[in-house]
């Protein structure tokens, strides 16, 4: 047993004292919760996706799709979930994918979801939209905790290397290039009320902290040029016209591991090896950009064969159990990226409830693969599934 189980145990031993889990512990029963103590507009934003959301509905339903089957006698006394993903040393294949403007979701937003990360070692990737800057993230992350950083790739070079400069100087150790928002899809949750919260200055905290930014707007944001800060933010935020001879300059300014978010053709996985890109995460950014695009689970084989070994290959969009992490470590990712979920848990319980969230789900991934018969992540293959 290892100390991930060992949280189910503590369970049922505060029971004896009349202690309950203060949170659900089937974690997809967090979404309807946080729906009671969020605004509108936020849980709006967080659990919407675009169009008809039949991509979100996809993403789903392609786990369900798949069924492992269970072996046994085995011997699965020690289990070991721990993984190395590009260059840092992990205790589960689990990381927090990007979320920006968390603090629509707890005032601490990214700071608690960071105290929670250092506390369980597990690493967060910080959105260039946070609420908080890259440095503040950074110091509530704590000193030696794993961490990478997230690029938007604004339009403005000097503004892309100023964010790269900041996020190794604050020791975030991998880049992820999120290739599917240079502009928001159309999400009907927000357009219906009308709500971005960009506009209302949240999420901009690393350009409005920024030097190259301030230079580009006068000076520091106050009252005086915050709508003209904001207007520069909206017309620099993404960049349509970058190609992949881009990445070179990426190369060039990023000395650590890169991984490119959002692939799903195997063609674009191949493309990002031979950019020298050193993962790919598959990923449809959770059904929030092309309604109708293919489930990320359905996407994920064609990608890792693709790659091969040439590169290491994630996975997010629509992990909610531990059960589904075993069924995308089966088809290939090495780790994957737990997003809605800790957002949720951020809602209704802040650091504690991103604390919640980490230690059920790497449990459940623990006892899942213990009850299937594996031990250790790269035990699980296709073999241990079968189609519903
Ligand atoms: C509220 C919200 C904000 C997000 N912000 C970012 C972001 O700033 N950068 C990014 O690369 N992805 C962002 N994502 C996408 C997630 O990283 C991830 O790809 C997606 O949520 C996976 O789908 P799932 O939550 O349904 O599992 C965001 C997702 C949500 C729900
Ligand atoms: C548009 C981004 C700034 C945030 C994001 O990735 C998202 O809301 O899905």
């Amino acid at each position: 047993m290892s100390a991930l189980a060992d949280f189910q145990n503590s369970i049922y031993l505060q029971g004896l004292g009349d202690v309950r889990p203060s949170l659900p512990t089937d974690l997809t029963r967090l979404e309807g919760l946080a729906e009671g103590v969020l605004s509108a507009q936020a849980f709006g934003y967080v659990a919407g996706s675009a169009g008809s959301e039949a991509t979100a509905r996809a993403n789903r339903d392609a786990f369900d799709r798949w069924r492992i089957v269970p072996r046994f006698l085995r011997d699965v006394a020690h289990r070991d979930l721990s993984v190395d993903v590009l260059g840092t040393a992990m205790p589960s294949p689990i990381l927090l994918a990007p979320i920006g403007v968390q603090s629509i979701f707890h005032p601490d937003g990214e700071l608690a979801t960071a105290r929670a990360a250092g506390a369980e070692g597990v690493t967060m990737v910080l959105s260039t939209a946070s609420s908080h800057s890259i440095e503040e993230v950074a110091e509530a992350n704590g000193d030696g905790a794993p961490r990478w950083y997230q690029l938007y790739w604004p339009k403005d070079r000097d503004l892309a290397v100023s964010f790269l400069e900041r996020a190794k100087a604050a020791g975030y150790t991998a880049l992820v290039v999120t290739l599917d928002t240079f502009t928001l899809a159309w999400r009907p949750r927000d357009l219906d009320q009308a709500y971005l919260p960009f506009l209302r200055g949240i999420g901009v905290a690393n350009y409005f902290s920024d030097p190259v930014f301030q230079k580009a707007v006068g000076g520091p944001v106050t009252d005086a040029n915050r709508d003209a800060a904001l207007l520069h933010w909206v017309a620099n935020f993404g960049n349509p016209s970058l190609t992949w001879d881009d990445l070179v300059f990426l190369r060039d300014h990023w000395d650590g591991p890169i991984a490119l978010k959002g692939v799903q053709h195997p063609d674009d996985a191949r493309r990002a090896v031979d950019a020298g890109m050193d993962g790919v995460i598959v990923s449809n950014h959770g059904g929030r950009q092309v309604d109708g695009a293919v489930a990320s689970l359905d996407a994920l084989p064609g990608v890792v064969d693709a790659v091969r070994d040439q590169a290491t290959v994630l996975f997010d969009s629509g992990i909610r159990t531990g059960s589904d992490v075993a069924k995308a470590l089966a088809l290939g990712a090495k780790a994957v990226l737990l997003a809605r979920p800790y957002a949720y848990g951020l809602a209704l319980g802040g650091q504690a409830g991103v604390q919640h969230v980490l230690r059920c789900i790497q449990a459940e991934l623990e006892l899942t693969m213990a009850l299937s018969g594996v031990t250790r992540p790269d035990e699980l293959s296709p073999e241990i599934l079968v189609r519903a």
